[in-house]
């Protein structure tokens, strides 16, 4: 008999997050983890079989999550055990083959790893409860491949955000997660359950305890693997090659040429101080940013003149508008007005909070002009309200508009989609921030730490003694962490 009467057929993210709580999926406390360190929060999601409607939605998560993208599956496998009726509940909803790997190999008779029926060359969906390193999603997977199906996808319901992520996409796996521990955590504090003191020592515990990718693929395959990793981050030369967006190509292609990946957003309020300035920087730089709504003299001569220097140095003009409402308006903000922006600016920034009508707006104009739009997914401000499911919605806005968006404004890696490029504000040296709410990170903690592929920085070089030698000083910083990162 089961534990408790759920009967929602259809639950938001925040009630499953408190359901799977509420059956003790999800403990805070003091556990010893297998490892011998104790942590602040245990996972046992193998309690939600008792509860046969939690796990029909849990299920259903799942599926959205990986179906969000658009992609199609032949067949579906759980990552023994606890996800193996997660996979079942999937494969009986929605009419989908289902595969059933062995832990151990049958001593007799066929001998099978996977059982059920399959031909090389399907397509399976990978299933898992929890994911911390990505190890045991790889065993499934490694499972899979040999006997020939294809797997470039799994799904989880809650990615403790510790590293496997990355770990799965050096493997060429695309982790899709209903939930992250950020995201619990958040909706846990919100809904009281749980104390500012508990989530941050489980935020600090998260973070001290991220596996690095060598290390990960080390634990996985052992030496000889991890040697191999070396060749396994993308460099700007090889990454042009696996796009099909012009504009990302050229943007690679100036980011590879230029030994750069600084964009320099122009804040200023004359026309002649930004063109000064980016005369001087426009060599360090792959890209720049400009506000055209706080210039206070513009003019159809300074844009032309920002062209003009956008040609002498080779770099990409990046207004960031942030166009926020229907389709309808943002093509007239976007072709006319005073600014005529799609005359002159390569890429435009966009929010997402109108649903996707504003992207296909913006793309009958742009597309023609081969102009590419990014999407507003996290912003850098204390207090954003660009996260989670948020963030989500527009990775899956991006990912059905590939022929005209060509990436984020982000703080985190959302993506390991090439023709997607991350580009991150928020960023200086001195992280200390502002009275406003802006929050910093170093040029090298963006790149590396948040795999970002562009750094945007504002008054980090405007406010400068020297913004010349300190826009050398970025470029440097933010390109020798690439560097690194190919090492
Ligand atoms: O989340 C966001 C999105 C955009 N910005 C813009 O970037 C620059 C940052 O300027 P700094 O002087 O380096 O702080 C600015 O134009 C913002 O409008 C952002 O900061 N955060």
């Amino acid at each position: 008999m089961a534990m408790s009467n759920y009967t929602d057929s259809a639950l938001t993210l925040e009630e499953l997050v408190c359901k799977v709580y509420d059956v003790g999926g999800v403990k805070f406390g003091n556990y010893k983890l297998k490892s011998g360190i104790f942590s602040p929060v245990y996972l046992d999601l193998r309690v939600i079989v008792s509860y046969p409607d939690l796990m029909t939605n849990v299920a259903e998560f799942l599926w959205e999550a990986a179906k969000k993208e658009g992609k199609s599956f032949t067949c579906v496998c759980g990552v023994p055990y606890t996800a193996l009726p997660l996979a079942t509940c999937i494969a009986a909803k929605h009419d989908l083959p289902m595969l059933i790997r062995r832990k151990e190999a049958k001593e007799y008779g066929t001998k099978k790893v996977i059982e059920g029926k399959f031909c090389a060359g399907d397509v399976c969906l990978v299933v898992e409860d929890v994911v911390t390193s990505g190890s045991s999603v790889m065993e499934t997977v490694d499972a899979l491949r040999a006997e020939g199906l294809v797997v470039n996808d799994a799904v989880v319901l809650l990615d403790r955000e510790q590293g496997g992520q990355d770990m799965l996409y050096h493997e060429k796996i695309n982790l899709h997660s209903v939930c992250t521990m950020t995201e619990v955590l958040e909706i846990l504090r919100m809904l009281g359950k749980l104390d500012a003191e508990t989530v941050s020592r489980v935020r600090d515990f998260i973070k001290e305890n991220k596996f690095s990718i060598p290390q990960l693929i080390k634990e996985t395959h052992g030496d000889a693997h991890h040697l191999q990793l070396k060749t396994q981050v993308m460099s700007y030369s090889e990454r042009i090659t696996h796009c099909s967006h012009p504009l990302t190509r050229k943007l690679l292609s100036i980011m590879d040429k230029k030994k750069t990946n600084l964009c320099l957003s122009a804040d200023l309020t004359s026309s002649q101080a930004i063109l000064s300035i980016v005369d001087k920087v426009g060599g360090n730089v792959c890209m720049v940013k400009t506000h055209v709504d706080i210039v206070e003299d513009f003019s159809q001569d300074f844009v032309q003149k920002l062209v003009q220097l956008s040609e002498k140095h080779d770099f990409m003009i990046f207004e960031d508008r942030k166009f926020g409402d229907i389709g309808h308006t943002v093509q007239q903000q976007y072709k006319g007005g005073m600014y005529k922006i799609a005359d002159w600016a390569d890429i435009v920034t966009t929010h997402v909070v109108p649903g996707s009508g504003v992207v296909r707006g913006l793309k009958e104009v742009g597309l023609s002009r081969q102009r590419g739009c990014v999407l507003v997914a996290e912003m850098s401000s204390t207090g954003t309200l660009a996260k989670g499911d948020y963030s989500k919605a527009a990775v899956r806005i991006a990912h059905e508009n590939k022929d005209f968006v060509i990436g984020f404004i982000c703080q985190s890696n959302l993506t390991k989609d090439p023709d997607l490029i991350h580009m991150t504000p928020g960023v200086r040296l001195d992280v200390s921030g502002d009275a406003l709410g802006q929050q910093y990170i170093s040029p090298s903690s963006a790149i590396r730490d948040l795999h970002t592929d562009i750094i945007i920085v504002g008054r980090g070089i405007l406010t400068a003694d020297n913004p010349v030698a300190m826009a050398e000083q970025y470029q440097e910083s933010g390109y020798h962490a690439y560097q690194e990162l190919l090492t």
